[in-house]
Protein backbone atom coordinates (compact mmCIF):
# COMPACT_ATOMS: atom_id res chain seq x y z
CA UNK A 1 0.00 0.00 0.00
CA UNK A 2 1.20 3.68 -1.18
CA UNK A 3 0.40 6.09 1.67
CA UNK A 4 0.94 9.77 1.36
CA UNK A 5 0.48 11.16 4.35
CA UNK A 6 0.31 15.17 5.72
CA UNK A 7 1.81 16.48 2.06
CA UNK A 8 2.37 20.01 2.58
CA UNK A 9 3.96 22.35 0.13
CA UNK A 10 4.77 25.94 -1.19
CA UNK A 11 6.35 27.50 -4.52
CA UNK A 12 8.01 30.55 -2.98
CA UNK A 13 5.39 31.60 -0.30
CA UNK A 14 2.46 30.34 -2.39
CA UNK A 15 1.03 26.91 -0.81
CA UNK A 16 0.15 24.44 -3.37
CA UNK A 17 -0.41 21.55 -1.42
CA UNK A 18 -1.83 21.43 2.14
CA UNK A 19 -2.08 18.82 4.04
CA UNK A 20 -2.40 16.09 1.31
CA UNK A 21 -3.25 12.99 2.42
CA UNK A 22 -4.33 9.37 0.68
CA UNK A 23 -3.25 5.69 0.11
CA UNK A 24 -3.53 3.74 -3.02
CA UNK A 25 -4.11 0.23 -2.42
CA UNK A 26 -2.66 -2.58 -4.60
CA UNK A 27 -4.43 -3.97 -7.23
CA UNK A 28 -6.55 -0.84 -7.44
CA UNK A 29 -6.75 1.96 -9.89
CA UNK A 30 -7.06 4.79 -7.92
CA UNK A 31 -8.13 8.13 -9.73
CA UNK A 32 -6.80 11.00 -9.39
CA UNK A 33 -9.24 14.26 -9.87
CA UNK A 34 -9.12 17.66 -10.16
CA UNK A 35 -9.10 21.08 -12.14
CA UNK A 36 -6.15 22.71 -13.50
CA UNK A 37 -3.50 23.83 -11.30
CA UNK A 38 -5.08 21.93 -8.48
CA UNK A 39 -2.03 19.84 -7.15
CA UNK A 40 -1.97 16.68 -8.92
CA UNK A 41 1.01 16.81 -10.94
CA UNK A 42 3.05 18.44 -7.96
CA UNK A 43 1.90 15.76 -5.60
CA UNK A 44 2.89 12.90 -8.25
CA UNK A 45 6.44 14.44 -8.63
CA UNK A 46 6.61 14.18 -5.13
CA UNK A 47 5.60 10.55 -4.60
CA UNK A 48 8.04 9.83 -6.94
CA UNK A 49 10.82 12.00 -5.39
CA UNK A 50 11.32 14.32 -8.20
CA UNK A 51 10.32 17.11 -5.89
CA UNK A 52 10.64 17.50 -1.98
CA UNK A 53 7.47 18.11 0.22
CA UNK A 54 7.83 20.85 3.08
CA UNK A 55 6.37 18.38 5.51
CA UNK A 56 4.12 14.93 4.99
CA UNK A 57 5.85 11.35 3.99
CA UNK A 58 5.35 8.93 1.52
CA UNK A 59 5.75 5.45 2.53
CA UNK A 60 5.49 2.00 0.69
CA UNK A 61 3.64 -0.60 3.42
CA UNK A 62 4.64 1.42 6.40
CA UNK A 63 8.23 2.04 5.42
CA UNK A 64 9.47 5.24 3.83
CA UNK A 65 10.41 5.20 0.29
CA UNK A 66 13.88 4.71 -0.87
CA UNK A 67 15.66 5.29 -3.87
CA UNK A 68 15.17 1.38 -5.05
CA UNK A 69 12.09 1.04 -4.18
CA UNK A 70 11.46 4.52 -6.23
CA UNK A 71 13.52 3.17 -9.58
CA UNK A 72 11.31 0.40 -9.27
CA UNK A 73 7.95 2.12 -9.76
CA UNK A 74 6.30 3.10 -13.71
CA UNK A 75 5.97 6.60 -14.18
CA UNK A 76 4.41 8.44 -17.34
CA UNK A 77 5.38 12.60 -16.78
CA UNK A 78 3.05 14.88 -17.98
CA UNK A 79 5.71 16.09 -19.95
CA UNK A 80 6.05 12.92 -22.60
CA UNK A 81 10.42 12.14 -22.91
CA UNK A 82 10.63 9.66 -25.42
CA UNK A 83 14.13 9.65 -27.50
CA UNK A 84 12.19 11.16 -30.90
CA UNK A 85 14.79 9.27 -33.47
CA UNK A 86 14.75 6.37 -31.37
CA UNK A 87 12.47 2.96 -32.98
CA UNK A 88 9.29 2.07 -30.55
CA UNK A 89 10.62 -1.48 -29.76
CA UNK A 90 14.01 -0.33 -29.62
CA UNK A 91 13.45 2.18 -27.06
CA UNK A 92 11.35 -0.10 -25.01
CA UNK A 93 14.32 -2.64 -24.99
CA UNK A 94 16.31 -0.17 -23.98
CA UNK A 95 14.43 1.15 -21.16
CA UNK A 96 14.02 -2.34 -19.50
CA UNK A 97 17.70 -3.01 -20.16
CA UNK A 98 18.37 0.35 -18.13
CA UNK A 99 15.97 -1.68 -14.93
CA UNK A 100 18.73 -5.01 -15.59
CA UNK A 101 16.75 -6.66 -17.73
CA UNK A 102 18.10 -9.65 -20.02
CA UNK A 103 17.84 -8.56 -23.65
CA UNK A 104 15.25 -11.54 -24.19
CA UNK A 105 13.19 -10.33 -21.17
CA UNK A 106 12.83 -7.07 -22.47
CA UNK A 107 12.23 -7.88 -26.05
CA UNK A 108 9.43 -10.20 -24.99
CA UNK A 109 7.83 -7.51 -22.91
CA UNK A 110 8.04 -4.74 -25.13
CA UNK A 111 6.34 -7.06 -28.04
CA UNK A 112 3.53 -7.86 -25.09
CA UNK A 113 3.06 -4.23 -24.32
CA UNK A 114 2.60 -3.49 -28.06
CA UNK A 115 0.17 -6.14 -28.68
CA UNK A 116 -1.79 -5.09 -25.90
CA UNK A 117 -1.86 -1.68 -26.61
CA UNK A 118 -2.48 -2.40 -30.62
CA UNK A 119 1.18 -0.84 -31.15
CA UNK A 120 2.40 -3.84 -32.83
CA UNK A 121 2.27 -2.59 -36.71
CA UNK A 122 4.34 0.51 -35.26
CA UNK A 123 7.47 -1.21 -33.65
CA UNK A 124 9.64 -0.49 -36.33
CA UNK A 125 8.86 3.17 -37.15
CA UNK A 126 11.08 5.82 -35.04
CA UNK A 127 8.62 7.53 -32.18
CA UNK A 128 8.24 11.13 -33.66
CA UNK A 129 6.93 9.36 -36.97
CA UNK A 130 3.93 8.18 -35.02
CA UNK A 131 0.99 10.21 -34.17
CA UNK A 132 0.49 11.60 -30.84
CA UNK A 133 -2.62 9.32 -30.07
CA UNK A 134 0.24 6.80 -30.87
CA UNK A 135 3.12 8.22 -29.31
CA UNK A 136 1.15 8.18 -25.92
CA UNK A 137 0.51 4.44 -26.22
CA UNK A 138 4.61 3.72 -26.91
CA UNK A 139 4.54 6.21 -23.54
CA UNK A 140 2.48 4.06 -21.25
CA UNK A 141 4.46 0.98 -22.54
CA UNK A 142 7.70 2.99 -21.26
CA UNK A 143 6.19 3.34 -17.75
CA UNK A 144 5.23 -0.49 -17.94
CA UNK A 145 7.96 -2.43 -19.77
CA UNK A 146 10.37 -3.00 -16.65
CA UNK A 147 7.10 -4.23 -14.69
CA UNK A 148 6.84 -1.66 -12.34
CA UNK A 149 6.43 -2.53 -8.30
CA UNK A 150 3.87 0.93 -8.66
CA UNK A 151 2.93 2.91 -11.48
CA UNK A 152 1.85 6.35 -11.49
CA UNK A 153 0.66 8.13 -14.46
CA UNK A 154 -0.22 11.63 -15.09
CA UNK A 155 -2.67 12.23 -17.97
CA UNK A 156 -2.08 8.76 -19.45
CA UNK A 157 -5.49 9.34 -21.53
CA UNK A 158 -5.11 12.59 -22.88
CA UNK A 159 -5.30 13.06 -26.54
CA UNK A 160 -6.51 9.26 -27.14
CA UNK A 161 -9.42 8.27 -28.84
CA UNK A 162 -11.73 5.65 -27.49
CA UNK A 163 -10.78 2.68 -28.93
CA UNK A 164 -6.99 3.41 -27.87
CA UNK A 165 -8.89 4.41 -24.26
CA UNK A 166 -10.07 1.03 -23.90
CA UNK A 167 -6.77 -0.73 -25.22
CA UNK A 168 -5.52 1.60 -22.30
CA UNK A 169 -7.87 0.76 -19.80
CA UNK A 170 -7.42 -3.02 -20.68
CA UNK A 171 -4.28 -2.36 -19.96
CA UNK A 172 -3.94 -1.00 -16.35
CA UNK A 173 -6.66 -3.00 -15.29
CA UNK A 174 -4.52 -6.17 -16.34
CA UNK A 175 -1.13 -4.81 -15.04
CA UNK A 176 -3.31 -3.67 -11.33
CA UNK A 177 -4.94 -7.13 -11.10
CA UNK A 178 -1.05 -8.65 -10.68
CA UNK A 179 -1.43 -6.33 -7.30
CA UNK A 180 0.29 -3.31 -8.39
CA UNK A 181 -1.07 -0.22 -6.74
CA UNK A 182 -2.09 2.64 -9.79
CA UNK A 183 -2.59 5.96 -9.56
CA UNK A 184 -3.39 8.05 -12.71
CA UNK A 185 -4.51 11.59 -13.04
CA UNK A 186 -7.75 12.43 -15.31
CA UNK A 187 -9.56 15.74 -16.19
CA UNK A 188 -12.10 13.11 -18.12
CA UNK A 189 -14.21 12.25 -15.57
CA UNK A 190 -16.39 9.83 -17.99
CA UNK A 191 -13.44 7.71 -18.47
CA UNK A 192 -12.45 7.53 -14.21
CA UNK A 193 -16.11 6.74 -13.68
CA UNK A 194 -15.69 3.89 -15.84
CA UNK A 195 -11.91 2.39 -14.77
CA UNK A 196 -11.28 3.55 -11.03
CA UNK A 197 -12.09 1.65 -7.87
CA UNK A 198 -11.14 4.56 -5.42
CA UNK A 199 -11.01 8.34 -6.38
CA UNK A 200 -8.78 11.14 -5.03
CA UNK A 201 -10.46 14.67 -5.69
CA UNK A 202 -8.38 17.23 -5.05
CA UNK A 203 -8.76 20.96 -5.23
CA UNK A 204 -7.02 24.36 -4.11
CA UNK A 205 -4.18 21.97 -3.23
CA UNK A 206 -6.54 20.14 -0.34
CA UNK A 207 -8.08 16.48 -0.81
CA UNK A 208 -11.85 17.21 -1.10
CA UNK A 209 -13.41 13.64 -1.00
CA UNK A 210 -11.53 10.24 -1.27
CA UNK A 211 -12.76 6.39 -1.18
CA UNK A 212 -14.11 4.15 -3.31
CA UNK A 213 -16.01 5.10 -6.33
CA UNK A 214 -19.59 3.15 -4.79
CA UNK A 215 -18.69 4.77 -1.27
CA UNK A 216 -18.17 8.20 -2.93
CA UNK A 217 -21.79 7.69 -5.15
CA UNK A 218 -23.70 6.46 -2.13
CA UNK A 219 -22.12 9.58 0.57
CA UNK A 220 -23.00 11.71 -1.91
CA UNK A 221 -26.87 10.20 -2.70
CA UNK A 222 -29.73 12.44 -2.16
CA UNK A 223 -32.48 10.16 -1.92
CA UNK A 224 -33.03 10.54 -5.85
CA UNK A 225 -35.19 8.01 -7.03
CA UNK A 226 -36.85 7.32 -10.29
CA UNK A 227 -40.44 5.46 -10.64
CA UNK A 228 -41.49 4.00 -14.11
CA UNK A 229 -45.67 2.65 -13.69
CA UNK A 230 -48.23 2.43 -16.06
CA UNK A 231 -50.36 4.62 -13.98
CA UNK A 232 -50.06 8.67 -13.66
CA UNK A 233 -47.55 9.81 -11.13
CA UNK A 234 -49.58 13.36 -10.73
CA UNK A 235 -50.03 12.66 -7.12
CA UNK A 236 -46.33 12.95 -5.94
CA UNK A 237 -46.22 16.84 -6.97
CA UNK A 238 -48.17 16.89 -3.73
CA UNK A 239 -46.89 14.09 -1.63
CA UNK A 240 -44.84 15.55 1.80
CA UNK A 241 -41.26 15.15 1.76
CA UNK A 242 -41.34 14.53 -2.25
CA UNK A 243 -39.15 17.18 -4.51
CA UNK A 244 -39.98 16.51 -8.06
CA UNK A 245 -37.12 17.17 -10.51
CA UNK A 246 -38.38 15.37 -13.66
CA UNK A 247 -42.10 14.05 -14.26
CA UNK A 248 -43.48 12.86 -17.68
CA UNK A 249 -47.09 10.69 -17.20
CA UNK A 250 -46.35 7.58 -15.38
CA UNK A 251 -42.35 8.39 -14.95
CA UNK A 252 -40.81 10.97 -12.32
CA UNK A 253 -37.49 11.71 -10.85
CA UNK A 254 -37.62 12.78 -7.46
CA UNK A 255 -35.64 13.58 -3.85
CA UNK A 256 -37.47 12.71 -1.03
CA UNK A 257 -36.44 13.78 2.39
CA UNK A 258 -36.53 10.16 4.12
CA UNK A 259 -36.49 6.40 3.51
CA UNK A 260 -40.01 6.10 5.09
CA UNK A 261 -41.35 8.67 2.06
CA UNK A 262 -39.57 6.58 -0.40
CA UNK A 263 -41.62 3.63 0.75
CA UNK A 264 -44.99 5.45 0.62
CA UNK A 265 -44.29 6.61 -2.59
CA UNK A 266 -44.04 2.96 -3.74
CA UNK A 267 -46.33 1.98 -2.06
CA UNK A 268 -48.97 4.27 -3.39
CA UNK A 269 -47.82 3.41 -7.04
CA UNK A 270 -48.40 -0.04 -6.15
CA UNK A 271 -51.65 0.60 -5.80
CA UNK A 272 -52.04 2.49 -8.76
CA UNK A 273 -50.51 0.11 -11.32
CA UNK A 274 -47.75 -2.06 -11.98
CA UNK A 275 -44.34 -0.81 -11.36
CA UNK A 276 -41.50 -1.58 -13.82
CA UNK A 277 -38.76 1.02 -12.10
CA UNK A 278 -38.41 2.33 -8.48
CA UNK A 279 -34.68 2.47 -7.93
CA UNK A 280 -32.07 4.84 -5.98
CA UNK A 281 -30.22 6.80 -8.07
CA UNK A 282 -26.74 7.92 -7.81
CA UNK A 283 -24.74 10.77 -8.87
CA UNK A 284 -22.46 10.66 -11.56
CA UNK A 285 -18.67 11.26 -11.27
CA UNK A 286 -19.15 14.56 -12.49
CA UNK A 287 -22.04 15.56 -10.30
CA UNK A 288 -20.05 15.04 -7.24
CA UNK A 289 -16.88 16.50 -8.61
CA UNK A 290 -18.92 19.72 -9.08
CA UNK A 291 -20.62 19.42 -5.01
CA UNK A 292 -17.32 18.87 -3.17
CA UNK A 293 -15.10 21.37 -5.63
CA UNK A 294 -17.70 24.18 -4.93
N1 LIG B 1 7.70 25.14 -10.83
C1 LIG B 1 6.66 25.83 -10.33
N2 LIG B 1 6.84 27.07 -9.80
C2 LIG B 1 5.81 27.77 -9.28
N3 LIG B 1 4.54 27.32 -9.23
C3 LIG B 1 4.30 26.11 -9.75
C4 LIG B 1 5.33 25.30 -10.33
N4 LIG B 1 4.78 24.14 -10.75
C5 LIG B 1 3.45 24.22 -10.45
N5 LIG B 1 3.16 25.39 -9.86
C6 LIG B 1 1.84 25.81 -9.36
O1 LIG B 1 1.40 24.85 -8.42
C7 LIG B 1 -0.01 24.63 -8.54
C8 LIG B 1 -0.27 23.15 -8.74
O2 LIG B 1 0.24 22.78 -10.02
P1 LIG B 1 0.17 21.30 -10.57
O3 LIG B 1 0.91 21.27 -11.87
O4 LIG B 1 0.59 20.35 -9.51
O5 LIG B 1 -1.39 21.13 -10.82
P2 LIG B 1 -2.18 20.03 -11.67
O6 LIG B 1 -3.34 19.61 -10.82
O7 LIG B 1 -1.27 18.96 -12.13
O8 LIG B 1 -2.70 20.89 -12.90
P3 LIG B 1 -2.92 20.50 -14.46
O9 LIG B 1 -4.09 19.59 -14.48
O10 LIG B 1 -3.19 21.83 -15.06
O11 LIG B 1 -1.65 19.86 -14.94
C9 LIG B 1 -0.49 25.50 -9.69
O12 LIG B 1 -1.04 26.67 -9.16
C10 LIG B 1 0.79 25.81 -10.45
O13 LIG B 1 0.69 27.08 -11.07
Amino acid sequence: MLEISGITMSYGTRRVLNDVSFTVAPGRLTGFVGGNGAGKTTTMRIILGLLTSDSGSVTFDGSPLTAADRRAFGYMPEERGLYPKMKVTEQLVYLARLHGFSQAHAKRNAEQLLENLDLTERANDPIENLSLGNQQRAQIAAALVHEPTTLILDEPFSGLDPLAVDSVVAVLSEYAARGVPVLFSSHQLDIVERLCDDLVIIAGGEVRANGSREQLRAEHSANRFELLFSGDAGWLRETAGVTVLDFDGGYALFDVDDEATAQRVLRRAIDEGAVTTFAPQHPSLAEIFKEVIA
